[in-house]
């Protein structure tokens, strides 16, 4: 009786402050609307208990009540999101806008393989029923903004290639190489000599397929192994969508093991998710508490300042930033409508839980990159006190020529 009137003076206090596409579908089958708009989601309490989520609404609690089967919801990913981040909002002022659990995990290498595990190896099928057909697992690069998954990852790629610099029969270092997409486009369209490391077995073993059918074994090793056991020089290193598995507190010595792999000349690029709070803080409303419990184990993000920072005292001149924020709501929204589009195949696949918990992170990153709480960035740098002849002057080189 008492979770029932706490419910309908929720539901009332809602009406007044919000209007939302929302229907609420109580145990009894009771229906409420939040508005006379007609409803794009709909959440369903199967029984009191359950009335719990709604009153205490942040993205961590609602994201964890559908993951557990607590509550249904009905909806685009989109509009569930923007939905529940509106309820969030409501009861969010008095903890406070960047709420940051007091945590900074330490990482052993054998705590990142298994974190690292958990998230890579549910299934290379898995992963293929939403990534574009090279596999690649980060932001994409819409040069035009009018191009596919597919092309903007391989425009990606050579974005990146391009700002690296990268000369034929150069070595390269790929620090996180996921299914190989990028050290196979440096072998062939550079002759580049490659090494890639993934802590992901099942990366490891696709990626050496796809080296194999490729014809590039002589060019590529993938290999399964931590970048801190990497030894020897290389004139190029890139990382993609990686240093989010590092730690806030080991990013200086991530950036001091990549001055150490690299060539007196060499290049690096880094590539991956900052937060936009100053502080280094939690996405807002408990988005970021989602994310490590369920997606991410042991993920910390760092404003853009700190990992500038970070580079610095890693001895690493930093020589271009560029922020891809919009590239990676964009590639988000598309990943979330190619998981939506193949939900049968993935739930057949890897159940209905983790449908769920991919579903919600996938729209919530969207949201979350749109939103600008946390953005995407290339940082180009070099070993610092280098007289580096390897960039040229202007930034032209990263531009392809216009035809
Ligand atoms: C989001 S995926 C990105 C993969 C790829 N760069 C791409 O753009 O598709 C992150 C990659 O980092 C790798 N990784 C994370 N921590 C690592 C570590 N300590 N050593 C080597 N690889 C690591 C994972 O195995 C995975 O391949």
């Amino acid at each position: 009786m008492f979770v029932k009137n706490q419910l309908s003076n929720w539901i009332d206090g809602m009406r007044a402050q919000l209007t939302l596409p929302l229907r609420i579908e109580l145990w009894n089958g009771q229906q409420v609307d939040l508005s006379s708009e007609a409803p794009r989601v709909t959440i369903r309490l199967p029984n009191v208990a359950s009335a719990r989520y709604l009153l205490t609404p942040s993205l961590s609690n609602l994201g964890a009540a559908y993951v557990e089967g607590a509550i249904e919801v009905k909806g685009k990913a989109r509009d569930m999101i923007a939905v529940v981040n509106a309820l969030a909002r409501t009861s969010l002022k008095a903890e406070g806008k960047f709420a940051r659990l007091a945590r900074s995990f330490h990482h052993s290498k054998q705590k990142d393989a298994e974190a690292i595990r958990y998230h890579y190896d549910v299934s290379n099928e898995f992963y293929q029923q939403f990534l574009d057909p090279h596999m690649v697992y980060s932001c994409a690069y819409f040069e035009n903004g009018d191009e596919d998954l597919a092309s903007a990852q391989l425009k990606k790629i050579d974005h990146i290639l391009r700002k690296i610099a990268l000369q034929p029969g150069q070595t390269l270092l790929d620090i996180g190489c996921g299914w190989g997409a990028l050290v196979i486009r440096a072998a062939q369209r550079y002759n580049a000599r490659c090494v890639g490391v993934t802590l992901s077995e099942n990366q490891y073993a696709l990626a050496r397929q796809r080296v194999r059918e490729a014809g590039l074994e002589h060019l590529i090793e993938i290999r399964l192994q931590d970048y801190r056991d990497v030894r020897g020089q290389f004139d190029r290193i890139t990382s993609v969508g990686m240093f989010e598995h590092v730690g806030l507190r080991h990013l200086p010595e991530y950036f001091t093991a990549i001055h150490n792999l690299l060539a007196p000349d060499g290049v690096v690029m880094n590539h991956g998710i900052t937060t936009t709070d100053p502080d280094n803080g939690e996405t807002p409303y408990g988005g970021g508490e989602f994310i490590e419990k369920y997606v991410f184990p042991h993920g910390e993000l760092a404003h853009i300042g700190h990992v500038l920072r970070a580079m610095q005292q890693g001895a690493l001149e930093v020589s271009d930033v560029e922020n891809l924020r919009r590239h990676y709501a964009r590639t988000c929204a598309i990943w979330t409508d190619n998981f939506e589009a193949h939900g049968d195949q993935v739930r057949a696949l890897a159940g209905d839980k983790r449908y769920r918990i991919w579903h919600v992170y996938l729209a919530g990153c969207a949201y979350a990159f749109e939103q600008d709480w946390i953005s995407l960035y290339q940082i180009v740098g070099r070993k610092a006190g280098q007289r580096s002849a390897a960039l040229p002057w202007s930034r032209q080189h990263m531009y392809p020529a216009a035809t």
